[in-house]
């Protein structure tokens, strides 16, 4: 446990498929999901901890830059772009990067960043993290699908993610300033891995609705361990089996915070695997566009629902009405 929240252990021998320890790996993943919402992978590859390091280092040297070229980047999907300046959360800065897997991506972000110098070691750093951060997304995915007997939809569902880097740097409040740094939400992602430098702050909510908050299982594991939660596309894709987690964060202490996810998302229609509804579980999602999903939740309506996905493409009742999904723009 770090904390109350179950790790994970991935090593080589749980992550190939087939492996030694592969079987029950994939149902500790997938109870873990169903549970909390979140487990932590504690990944014993020194690659990945490696990486992880240096995307901390990258992480200082970009939030350093002057404001008006982290502004530049933008995006035309809400929250995918720079979130700073905000006065009701003024600890919050943040930045991202679409389909970092790209590249050219990458060096897009790079070049508005250090407009008069390339900056390879920043592109290589994030590019690999990427890469590595990403094979563990499509591991855990694939370990919930097989769990659930959908060996067969995994690969039509991976070949349709697109992921974006989010980077997020928490200053230290003022005195009198609020330490708020993430309002309460849950992940619009399908699936989202997190990882943060020595300095907590992320608090998750239990299913019996107690904040909980995520701990490192030891200091020494802090760079290779990432926190692994499950988005409202996941929750509403499992029919509510799995568990979409409300978390926030907030700062105490004097230090800052740096933080890094990666998110992922599904291009077009995420159907509702007919497997996953029966009797017990009768259907409480239609199939969805994730990525219109995005766009009603940054509509008024989509920010003021108890739970936009509910609002979005739930069935009232559990029962399947006739109305197709109408995103509200
Ligand atoms: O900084 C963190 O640990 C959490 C960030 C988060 O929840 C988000 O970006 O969605
Ligand atoms: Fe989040």
């Amino acid at each position: 446990m770090a904390g109350e929240i179950p790790v994970v252990r991935f090593s080589s021998h749980n992550v190939q498929s087939g492996g030694r320890k592969w079987g029950s790996t994939r149902e500790k993943v997938r109870e873990a999901l169903e549970e909390y919402g979140c487990f932590v992978a504690l990944c014993d590859s020194v690659s990945m901890e490696a990486s992880s390091v240096k995307m901390m280092e990258a992480m200082k040297e970009v939030f350093e830059v002057p404001l008006e070229r982290k502004v530049q980047n933008v995006s035309q999907k809400p929250f995918h772009g720079y979130f700073g300046q905000n006065p009701l959360m003024p600890i919050h800065e943040s930045m991202g990067i679409e389909d970092p897997l790209l590249p050219s991506n990458i060096q897009s972000f790079s070049n508005l960043m250090w407009p008069s110098r390339p900056n390879p070691l920043f592109c290589g750093n994030l590019k690999s993290y990427a890469e590595l951060v990403s094979q563990l997304e499509q591991t855990v995915k694939k370990m919930v699908f097989e769990s659930y007997g959908l060996k067969s939809l995994f690969l039509s569902h991976t070949q349709s993610t697109k992921y974006l880097l989010r980077m997020i740097k928490y200053r230290v409040p003022h005195r009198n300033e609020m330490n708020l740094g993430a309002f309460p939400h849950t992940d619009k992602s399908f699936l989202t891995i997190l990882h943060q430098n020595s300095v907590n702050g992320l608090h998750i909510k239990t299913r019996d609705n107690r904040w909980v908050e995520y701990q490192p299982p030891s200091a020494q594991s802090s760079a290779r361990s990432f926190i692994v939660m499950a988005g409202d596309a996941f929750f509403a894709w499992s029919n509510g089996r799995i568990y979409s987690a409300p978390h926030r964060v907030t700062m105490s202490g004097n230090r800052e915070r740096y933080s890094v996810g990666l998110f992922s998302f599904n291009d077009g229609i995420v159907q509702i695997p007919k497997e996953l509804v029966d009797d017990k579980h009768p259907q409480q999602f239609k199939a969805f566009d994730h990525q219109d999903y995005l766009r009603f939740y940054s509509t008024e309506k989509g920010q003021s629902s108890p739970s936009a996905i509910k609002a979005y493409c739930g069935v009232a009742n559990g029962l399947l009405d006739s109305r197709t999904c109408i995103p509200m723009h």
